[in-house]
């Protein structure tokens, strides 16, 4: 099993994990965080929201859903479609018993997602945004995350969901030309999983399903679920784009019954899934006991020792160069089409800077001092001080990709 476990960029627990669900006020700040909901159709998005409509959580949701009338079984859906309290006799919102907010966002751009956030009858503590089955997440995500400097929005994270049933037929789903399928692009964008309608497949299904699942994308924590239901704790504060120390949580396999401490996956699968650590990963290349091949996304998690200041130079150049050009720095061959980007650096000087990505955007945060010396306290200060890492997730990422990082940054 631990060869599975996706790679860690940082080893250190958070401390919201120990202190239990956080609550809205954790954010301390103005924005309001923003989670995009993702995930093939049918897959189980609006299951999700319709539990976190009923669920008793404390905070104010609005949840924003492409097509109102879709959702089913909302249990205040008979309600107005108009705060009663309110002035407005808005027809955009629908007010449940718990505070949450619906509302209908057919072609609705962020301005409009703002607006409605500022709007809302008795303020919003989150939104929630369901993006259509067959939408490709990167561009979305990219807009929320670059529009994060002026406007009222804060990205939190990317959540998708899947039918475990029929996610591996959906990732094979053959594209135009050698266009990646949406399906591939979900998984890939996304920082948190819900392996839905585990009813419906074996344990080995399953297994196979939460290994390629990983293996496209491996910084991703997986939750199992019937029926959407996950701890709601573990969808809200992921901080994924906000907050360096978010990549510090531990990654994680949780089942409905237990938060990832079910026996059934604690024992050794009797097939090996494994790949080593450390180097470029092809989907395409693994289980493929059924013939089935995920053409395109690729994975390559490259290990960075210690850095000197002229070497962390040479990785934010070589990052312009593959992210912003769409080359490699030396060669200005075409380099490969690069979905998601993370990782961890720490220099030798001891400032250690977190790599967030998406697309052509991408951002290296430095670790707050602060933030540093609670690591210190951390029994794996030293061991994670030599293993820093960055993790491409695109199409046609492969070894080339490693190879001119390492030459190029001199490592
Ligand atoms: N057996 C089973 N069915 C489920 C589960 N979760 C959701 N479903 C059913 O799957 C169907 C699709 O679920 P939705 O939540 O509508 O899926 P969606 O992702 O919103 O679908 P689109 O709106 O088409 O993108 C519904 O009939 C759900 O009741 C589950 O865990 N097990």
């Amino acid at each position: 099993m631990e060869d599975e476990e996706p790679p860690q960029l940082l080893d250190v627990t958070s401390s919201e994990d120990e202190a239990g669900p956080s609550s809205p006020k954790d954010y301390d700040r103005p924005k309001v965080p923003i989670t995009l909901l993702t995930g093939y159709l049918g897959a189980g998005k609006s299951t999700l929201l319709n539990y976190i409509l009923k669920e008793e959580h404390g905070y104010k949701i609005a949840v924003c859903m492409n097509d109102f009338g879709d959702t089913t079984d909302i249990e205040a859906k008979s309600l107005t479609l108009s705060d009663p309290n309110s002035q407005t006799t808005s027809t955009e919102f629908l007010s449940l018993p718990n505070g949450c907010l619906c509302c209908s966002v057919k072609d609705m751009g962020i301005a409009a997602i703002e607006e409605m956030v500022i709007n809302a009858p008795g303020g919003i503590d989150w939104v929630i945004v369901e993006l259509t089955g067959v939408a490709d997440p990167g561009p979305i995500v990219r807009s929320f995350w670059a529009n994060e400097e002026m406007g009222d929005l804060i990205l939190d994270g990317v959540v998708c969901v899947v039918d475990s049933r029929n996610v591996l037929k959906q990732l094979a789903e053959k594209r135009e030309g050698d266009e990646v399928n949406e399906c591939q692009k979900q998984v890939a964008c996304a920082d948190v999983m819900l392996l839905n309608k585990l009813d419906l497949v074996s344990q080995h299904q399953l297994e196979q399903v939460e290994s390629t699942i990983r293996t496209i994308n491996p910084t991703l924590r997986v939750h199992q679920t019937v029926q959407s239901k996950m701890p709601l704790s573990d969808l809200f504060n992921l901080r994924a784009f906000s907050d360096p120390t978010a990549l510090n949580s531990p990654s994680q396999s949780s089942t409905p019954n237990s938060h990832g401490d079910n026996h059934d996956h604690d024992h050794d699968h009797d097939h090996d899934h494994s790949h080593p650590k450390g180097e470029c990963e092809d989907s395409s290349q693994s289980h493929d006991h059924q013939s089935r091949h995920y053409d395109g996304i690729t994975t390559c998690s490259i290990p960075l020792p210690l850095l000197n200041q002229k070497q962390y130079f040479r990785l934010n150049e070589f990052l312009e160069s593959i992210l912003w050009d769409q080359r490699f720095p030396t060669t200005r061959k075409d380099s490969p089409e690069i979905l998601r980007t993370k990782g961890y650096i720490p220099l030798e000087d001891g400032r250690e800077y977190v790599l967030q990505g998406v697309a052509d955007l991408f951002e290296l945060k430095e670790l707050p001092e602060t933030l540093r010396k609670q690591q210190e306290e951390q029994e794996q200060k030293e061991a994670n001080k030599q293993s820093g890492k960055v993790v491409f997730i695109g199409k046609g990422v492969n070894d080339d990709l490693k190879n001119a990082l390492i030459e190029f940054v001199g490592i």
